[in-house]
């Protein structure tokens, strides 16, 4: 089986499961059917109010993908707060995306303002680049981010594309913020930065992003990949990612 950039996000499985006091959907179950269809790992965002992904959920697929799926990956998204760096060091997931979110804030909507005081994140690099946790930064389509990120010690960065994935009906407007992002991931493969794609990717503007953009190692998908799988299943929803991804 060729490996994968696809990285299933279970956030929305969370979600769903933390309406009612009961084990079900199960994080981990829905985490093996996607490994076990071709998933390259499992991507998951505890936020400080826990109303997803809870730290017991980090470490339940920590222990999975350990004891089951050796040749899998566990990437972890966050704020780097004290509380999150401890995470962090205790499950020692294999990727790291670090994400400038307010505790209150919806979803994830920008990458870091590197013009504003970096020296928290710098110190939360170097700490999980010392526990062999893989770095990644999370940064707004802006060809200027990436010589940033490499300044900090990043060694990937995930390019915000929210606002090519909000142009679905606009195809002039998709195709403007798709340079954005095209630009930014060549400038970031020129200074040997992994990188990275994540936020309202979907089967329809997948193609057209790899197309212009090949060598992007990995897409965390979660919310469009649940949508579909509510339609076709989780596998079956793997295997179209793999296929929009021209990886099947
Ligand atoms: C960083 C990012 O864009 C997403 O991975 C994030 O996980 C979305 O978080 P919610 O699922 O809480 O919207
Ligand atoms: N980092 C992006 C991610 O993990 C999932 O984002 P989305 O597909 O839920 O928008």
């Amino acid at each position: 089986m060729t490996s994968s950039r696809l990285s299933v996000n279970v956030n929305a499985i969370a979600m769903l499961r933390n309406r009612r006091d009961l084990p079900w959907p199960s994080v981990t179950g829905l985490a093996a059917i996607a490994m076990d269809a071709g998933a390259k790992g499992i991507t998951v965002h505890p936020r400080p109010d826990e109303r997803h992904i809870r730290k017991t959920d980090v470490f339940d697929l920590a222990e999975l993908i350990e004891s089951r799926y050796a040749n899998k990956e566990l990437c972890l998204e966050g704020y780097p707060t004290d509380d999150f760096l401890k995470l962090v060091e205790d499950a020692r997931p294999d990727q790291v995306l670090f994400v400038p979110d307010d505790p209150d804030q919806t979803t994830s909507d920008h990458g870091w303002q590197f013009d504003k005081d970096t020296s928290q994140l710098a110190d939360a690099i170097a700490a999980a680049k010392d526990w062999a946790v893989t770095v990644s930064l999370f940064c707004d389509p802006d060809p200027e981010a990436p010589a940033r990120a490499v300044a900090l010690g990043a060694e990937r960065i995930e390019i915000y594309t929210g606002p090519y994935g909000a142009c679905y009906d606009d195809p002039a407007a998709a195709e403007r913020e798709l340079g954005k992002v095209v630009a930014t991931a060549e400038k970031a493969q020129a200074l040997g930065l992994g990188v990275n794609a994540g936020h309202d990717l979907t089967v329809e503007n997948i193609p057209a992003l790899l197309a212009r953009a090949p060598f992007i190692r990995e897409m965390s998908i979660g919310h469009g990949f649940t949508a579909d799988a509510l339609i076709h299943g989780f596998a079956q929803s793997v295997v179209r990612f793999r296929q929009a991804m021209g990886e099947v």
